[in-house]
């Protein structure tokens, strides 16, 4: 659970991640406008919203893959899109991301993998990496297994071995896409608490994107919920819980009918490509 007694209020100099009024879609389609967002450093904040909502479109604007199309990405104290490409890089380093598919590296082994942006990144010493890699493993429950390769371990380990390589530089703000996809209950539990852990141990800001109301609620200190392609709530999990609001209500209780969207909307795209199949019939 959050801790109630960590203060709520910290510098603003302690944002490790903000949203100011970001616009972020692909070409000429916007999926996402007027966010505002702050993520302090030591808080966990999870983005929920149905499948299409934006969740992963808003990771990507976090990373600078892709860039705003109004307002600011600011990451660390640095506006995104005032970085050059060498000052991305650097960044980069500072950030620990776990995609969705976050693949493996098939011809490394479990401990190489791991290690791997170790050997990328600084200039550690073997014995200074053996410690920090088993340390890592050793978090997720993968210790025993630094040894086999990646063919050889199920597909929830290998979910938890990209976890250790996304924490294994110690940064300073954390993105999680899906942490929780395609794990048992006790890896599910497990994961959480070390997303909390490592958030209060290394002081660093956690923003998780997720579908799993139980875990995401029991370990975040604010969560945003995303639908309509914009923030429609935001707050603590007591505060959400307790909402009135039809959408939160909804989501949370995971209902069919109501104001979230099951289908995917018809757009003038999908009208034309369906003209065309109907005309060539
Ligand atoms: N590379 C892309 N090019 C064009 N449109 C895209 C691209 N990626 C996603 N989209 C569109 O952006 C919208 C949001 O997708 P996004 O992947 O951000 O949703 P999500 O909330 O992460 O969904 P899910 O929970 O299903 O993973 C969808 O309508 C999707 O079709």
């Amino acid at each position: 659970m959050p801790d109630p007694a960590r203060p709520s209020l910290t510098p603003s100099t302690d944002i490790a991640l903000a949203f100011d009024q970001l616009a972020v879609g692909y070409g000429e389609r916007t999926i996402l406008r007027d966010i505002d967002m702050q993520v302090r450093r030591g808080q966990v904040v999870a983005v929920m919203g149905g499948s299409g909502s934006g969740k992963t479109t808003l990771l990507r604007a976090a990373t600078g893959q892709l860039p705003p199309q109004a307002g600011r990405v600011v990451v660390l104290g640095e506006d995104l899109s005032r970085l050059s490409a060498d000052g991305l890089f650097a960044l980069r380093k500072r950030m620990g991301v776990l995609f969705q598919q976050g693949a493996l590296f098939t011809d490394l082994d479990v401990f190489e993998n791991v290690a791997f942006p170790l050997r990328e990144h600084t200039s550690m010493s073997e014995a200074e990496i053996l410690e920090r890699v088993l340390a890592k493993l050793d978090a997720v429950g993968l210790k025993a297994a630094a040894f086999l390769r990646t063919s050889e371990i199920s597909g929830g380990m290998a979910r938890r071995v990209a976890l250790a390589r996304a924490v294994v530089m110690e940064p300073e703000l954390i993105l999680y896409d899906e942490p929780f996809a395609g794990l048992d209950p006790i890896s599910m539990g497990v994961t959480a608490q070390l997303i909390r852990d490592t958030s209060d141990r290394l002081g660093c800001a956690s923003v998780l994107i997720t579908h799993d109301v139980q875990e995401s609620f029991s370990i975040a200190d604010r969560v945003y919920l995303l639908g309509r392609g914009t923030i429609v709530a935001g707050g603590t999990p007591a505060e959400l819980s307790a909402s009135e609001d039809p959408f939160v209500h909804q989501f949370l209780k995971g209902e069919p009918d109501g104001p979230v969207a099951f289908h995917y909307p018809e757009t003038p795209a999908y009208q034309a490509w369906l003209a065309r199949q109907r005309g060539a019939r």
